[in-house]
């Protein structure tokens, strides 16, 4: 469905290739079918480069982070990693994995276990993998060092670290084992504005200095539009547009892309107002667009796409300028 997928001869090569991901909690009856958190989700990322999964909360951006990470199971479609199927992986292959695929989490205060030294926290993973103590110690040292802290901090306790500090350790723990894929699920969104900042230009040097791949989760569309080079943009569980950061984020095409350009907060009251009064204009209210569907379709007025009656439960993804645009027009 999605132009994002990539033609089968570049799979090998892709870090990780994401094709028509589904996810559902809970059990599944035929009764009371439980809508999807994630509905036909398709990206891939190539080594080196960035997407940005965004969108507002509750629209999937997490479980598909799981899914990927395997901490949540995928009910249809499947996810690669550099061209092996690991969407069903066994836990001994996840174990495997883990060196090569890390993650750093939102919450810099829980995310670290406050009964180990900093120094454990970062050899644990390493002896995992069957690195001997003094490499481990000695590799946790160097990780500090990497993201600006002193080797000396191995010796302390998370609680002695601020929040921004225990970040740059969380990125440390992450980069430890050199991975090839880092999932990053809002890692700044808890920190003050100039800490965010540090660590952001922390991730894309690490990036850039190690031809990492990042899945970056977030809902701040200016941090996404630091870092990531794509960016997908999800409502309930599907994609609405996707393309190159810049487009998405400076000419969006999507009235939900619109809508979620137009609620990022800036610190001008009077682009503030335009970009209200402007969200006004599109119809979109606080509360979104409400859920596309065969009855009704939200953007059958103003759908640059077709104008036929909308029959499509899934939209298609239809290139719009440099951008691929959910449209939930049926086309046949
Ligand atoms: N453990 C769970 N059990 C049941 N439903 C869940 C669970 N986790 C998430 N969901 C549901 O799945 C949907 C997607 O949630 P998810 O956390 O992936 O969204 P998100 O975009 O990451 O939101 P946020 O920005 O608030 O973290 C939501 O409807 C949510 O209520």
């Amino acid at each position: 469905m999605s132009t994002l997928t990539a033609p089968a001869d570049t799979a090998q090569t892709l870090a990780l290739d994401v094709r028509d991901l589904t996810v559902h909690y809970g059990r599944r009856s035929r009764r009371k079918p439980v809508p999807p958190a994630v509905d036909g989700v398709s990206f891939a990322i190539a080594p080196g480069e960035t997407i940005g999964l965004v969108g507002e909360s509750g629209s999937g951006k997490s479980t598909i982070g799981k899914a990927v990470l395997g901490l949540q199971s995928a009910t249809g479609g499947s996810i690669s990693f550099f061209g092996d199927d690991i969407t069903h992986a066994a836990p001994a292959r996840r174990r495997a994995l883990a060196a090569q695929l890390r993650v750093v989490f939102q919450d810099p205060y829980s995310s670290l276990n406050p009964a180990m030294t900093i120094g454990e926290t970062l050899a644990e993973p390493l002896r995992l993998m069957g690195v001997g103590k003094a490499e481990a110690a000695r590799r946790a040292r160097t990780a500090l060092e990497r993201v600006g802290l002193p080797a000396s901090a191995a010796e302390r306790r998370p609680r002695q670290f601020s929040g921004g500090q225990r970040q740059r350790i969380a990125v440390a723990r992450a980069l430890v084992c050199d991975p090839k894929v880092v999932v990053c699920d809002e890692p700044v969104s808890a920190l003050d504005l100039s800490t965010q900042a540090q660590v952001l230009n922390l991730l894309a040097d690490l990036r850039d200095e190690r031809g990492l791949s990042y899945l970056f989760v977030a809902h701040d569309l200016a941090v996404v539009r630091f870092l990531a080079q794509r960016v997908v943009v999800l409502y309930r569980g599907q994609v609405m547009e996707t393309g190159a950061a810049a487009a998405v984020v400076e000419h969006p095409r999507h009235p939900y892309t619109r809508a979620l350009t137009a609620a990022a907060p800036v610190p001008r009251p009077a682009e503030q107002a335009a970009r209200r009064a402007a969200r006004e204009a599109m119809g979109i209210g606080a509360a979104g667009l409400g859920t596309p569907s065969t009855a009704g379709c939200p953007f059958a007025s103003r759908c640059p796409l077709a104008t036929d009656v909308c029959r499509t439960e899934r939209p298609a993804l239809r290139r719009v300028g440099d951008s691929d645009v959910a449209c939930h027009h049926a086309t046949d």
